[in-house]
């Protein structure tokens, strides 16, 4: 059991450690420890989970998340995680502890495994969790050696290597708890259970209960855990490695653009699609200007370009011959595809953009969407070098070639390049506010293209 008093000393803890963190997403902003969860993932009760809700702002201004954040609990100093010491405690359920970053600590990974494996659960009513194995779920790993991934990430990642004859193993642990269906583990997992190779395979999931942050009880997905694909290397670095020594990359693009439409006839086949009725494509429509507004508030660079920008998007409202709506990525560039040697392309991160709220991240849209955040990356992988020359106008048609040749349609022609043109835009203006906000060096690259859509004639 856990007590009040140790909760209160670990969120204590917690309070002067998470915003160092990477996943912590209240840099900078003034945020309160609002309340903490704490559980226990297995017998010996080293491995915890904990639950912190954060408030940042005031009165109708306050917002509220929920964080996930793995620790382990030890009754004595590990020298092997020294450097993932969290903090130090006089009393924790009764004993000193040292409290550890739990990513970091391989009994951390072999509890949360246990619980899919075994699917199983752990935790109470209010706060718990339970795993559970995909169909035919990947075997973890009997040696347990983990790495925690050290990239630029929202969530955290943890490899598990395997010894000859098994299957390496990648555990994602969400960071911030959101109340509903994560697309990652559902748009992934139906892809897979459909047979569909242009994803890791699945090992399984872990979902539970936490109190939300409006005080209710929340249900939702904590981690999730596929294959690791050793040895493979994502598409922004494949392509820019490409267009830094000037070699062409239009094969690569037309098979992207293959793999993508392979798995957008999957998603429609396994998940709900919604016929794009007019009032759908109207209130696409209110949702692609609201964005335009967002973005000419948040940069002031863009004014200029406003009423263009809104001229472009409510086209969209007089398409006749639309698509369906379907599941997507939704948050679609070249770092979000792998390639393996054996596998060729492999997308990752379902997620959707991390800007939007999860429930509309769930939502069926136009794939269409996925298409445009390609093309959109492959002009970000061209302007990595001062003369690019014609690379990327020639990934983006065999790309579109690829993609055109598996869907049955090219969305060059007709009302498909009208939602294109305004999805490219609508991506470009999101990146203007992403890049102001996070890389002002690299505002260029997303404001040029804000120019260079607008000014043809499509
Ligand atoms: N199955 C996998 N095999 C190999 N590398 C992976 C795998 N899944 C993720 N990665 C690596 O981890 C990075 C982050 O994974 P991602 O799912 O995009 O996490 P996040 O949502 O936190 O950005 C990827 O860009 C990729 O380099
Ligand atoms: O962290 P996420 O992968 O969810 O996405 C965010 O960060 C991306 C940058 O890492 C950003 O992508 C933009 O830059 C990429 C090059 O670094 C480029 O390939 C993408 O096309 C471009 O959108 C993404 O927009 C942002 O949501």
């Amino acid at each position: 059991m856990t007590s009040k008093a140790s909760d209160e000393a670990v969120a204590e803890l917690l309070r002067e450690w998470a915003p160092r963190q990477r996943w912590f997403a209240h840099k900078g902003v003034l945020a309160h420890v609002q309340r903490i969860e704490r559980t226990p993932l297995d017998e010996g009760g080293v491995a915890q989970l904990v639950a912190l809700t954060v408030r940042s702002g005031e009165g109708h201004d306050a917002a509220h998340t929920v964080y996930s954040v793995p620790i382990s609990v030890r009754p004595a100093p590990d020298p092997d995680l020294a450097h993932a010491l969290v903090g130090e405690l006089p009393d924790v359920d009764g004993a000193p502890a040292w409290i550890y970053d739990g990513p970091h600590d391989p009994t951390w990974t072999r509890a949360l495994l246990t619980l899919v494996a075994a699917e199983e659960g752990a935790g109470s009513t209010t706060f718990g969790v339970h795993g559970h194995s995909a169909e035919g779920g990947l075997p973890v790993p009997a040696g347990l050696r983990t790495k925690v991934l050290s990239g630029e990430q929202s969530n955290t990642s943890i490899v598990v290597s395997a010894d000859e004859g098994e299957t390496p193993l990648i555990a994602k642990v969400f960071r911030v708890l959101s109340a509903g269906d994560n697309p990652d583990v559902v748009v992934q997992t139906a892809l897979a259970d459909a047979g569909c190779g242009r994803v890791p395979r699945p090992s399984g999931w872990v979902d539970g209960q936490w109190t939300g942050t409006d005080g209710s009880l929340a249900v939702g997905h904590f981690a999730h855990v596929t294959e690791f694909l050793a040895g493979s290397q994502d598409a922004w670095r494949v392509a820019t490695a490409a267009v830094e020594q000037g070699r062409d990359f239009s094969a690569q693009a037309r098979e992207l653009g293959r793999a993508t439409a392979e798995v957008h006839a999957v998603l429609a086949a396994e998940l709900p699609t919604e016929p794009a009725t007019p009032e759908r494509l109207a209130a696409l429509a209110d949702g692609l200007l609201e964005r335009v507004a967002w973005a000419c508030t948040a940069v002031p660079a863009l004014h200029d370009v406003a009423a263009a920008a809104r001229a472009r998007v409510d086209a969209v409202r007089h398409v006749t011959h639309a698509p369906a709506l379907q599941r997507v990525h939704g948050d679609y560039h070249l770092g979000q595809v792998l390639h393996s040697a054996a596998r060729g392309w492999v997308l990752l991160d379902f997620e959707g953009e991390p800007l939007r709220p999860l429930a509309e991240r769930s939502l069926p849209d136009l794939a269409l969407r996925d298409v445009a955040g390609m093309l959109r990356s492959f002009d970000y992988a061209a302007s990595t070098v001062p003369e690019p020359g014609t690379w990327g106008a020639r990934c983006r048609e065999a790309f579109l070639d690829g993609y055109s040749a598996v869907a049955g349609s090219d969305p060059r022609t007709g009302d498909q390049a009208v939602l294109l043109a305004a999805l490219e835009l609508d991506k470009a203006l999101y990146e203007v506010v992403y890049e102001a906000r996070n890389r002002p060096d690299w505002l260029r690259i997303p404001l040029d293209a804000v120019h260079r859509l607008l000014s043809d004639p499509s």
